[in-house]
């Protein structure tokens, strides 16, 4: 930290290195799919015909390091969100390696909230998830549900998360996980479901924990987001990356291969 201020010395957080992720899909086209099939191919040792591969991302590399606040954007399908949870450890590499320093959280994820609990108890409950104490998520409790706006149009914190609207559960999801300083935070396309002036608030947050110190990774189709939150960006089209660098460098030259802002 002391380095990063003097602008000696970046420190990496993630090394993504010649990643490539391959998705099976059991079951895929017509054939047989029932137990005793299934059964008989164990016996025989042999592989299901029907496993079809998804090869999502292929041969990635990169460097991310302490302190910025890095986009994602591709078209649909490109690999963003198969970039993440690699990165956040949930799925294994194919080839190649992904070494973070610190524990990265994949917002939305790491708070594993439960539909039929309260917002109360669900903020508690992710508090624990992403590893705060009882006091801290005490002391914490009312910044998360004055964030995530939720209590705004009435007291709908003491109801079930089922009864909350998409954005007001993504909100809350938010909320709960910027309260916490994390090493390397992945945040997928979570301001997309917020209103506005929720979105400007979550973008002020995701500058205040880049500059904690933390590395922020935020996949979103809003340019205008990754224009106002990110120094830099990755484009991933299918499953390759496209361009790295400065984000108005990139987003020029994405805008102008998508025909448009
Ligand atoms: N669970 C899965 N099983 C099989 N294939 C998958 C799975 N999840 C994603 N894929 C495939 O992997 C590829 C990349 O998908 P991914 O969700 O990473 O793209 P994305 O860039 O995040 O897309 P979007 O912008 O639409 O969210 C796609 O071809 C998709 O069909």
């Amino acid at each position: 930290m002391a380095e990063q201020q003097q602008g000696t010395e970046r420190v990496p957080t993630v090394i993504v290195d010649d990643l490539h992720i391959v998705y099976r899909v059991h079951g895929a086209g017509s054939g047989k799919g029932s137990a005793t099939a299934a059964l008989s191919r164990i016996v025989q040792r042999k592989t299901s015909p029907n496993v079809r591969e998804v090869h999502a991302v292929r041969g990635v590399s990169f460097v991310a390091y302490r302190g910025e606040a890095v986009g994602l954007i591709g078209s649909n399908g490109s690999g963003k969100s198969t970039m993440l949870r690699a990165i956040a450890g949930l799925l294994p590499p194919e080839r190649g390696r992904v070494y973070t320093d610190g524990q990265p959280s994949l917002l939305g994820v790491n708070a594993a909230l439960m539909n039929d609990l309260t917002g109360e108890r669900n903020v508690i409950l992710g508090g624990l998830a992403m590893g705060m104490s009882n006091s801290e998520i005490r002391e914490k409790y009312q910044d998360i549900v004055d964030f995530s706006g939720i209590n705004e149009k009435g007291d709908f914190i003491s109801l079930p998360m089922r009864t909350y609207s998409s954005g007001m559960a993504a909100r809350l999801r938010f909320s709960i996980a910027a309260a916490k300083q994390h090493d390397v935070l992945m945040i997928d396309e979570a301001l997309a479901t917020g209103d506005r002036a929720f979105q400007r608030r979550s973008e002020e947050r995701i500058r205040e924990l880049r500059a904690e110190a933390g590395t922020v990774f935020l996949v979103s189709h809003n340019n205008k987001s990754i224009r106002d939150t990110c120094d830099r960006v990755l484009w991933l089209e299918k499953g390759e990356l496209w361009m790295d660098g400065p984000t108005e460098e990139v987003l020029e030259a994405y805008e102008e291969h998508t025909g448009g802002k």
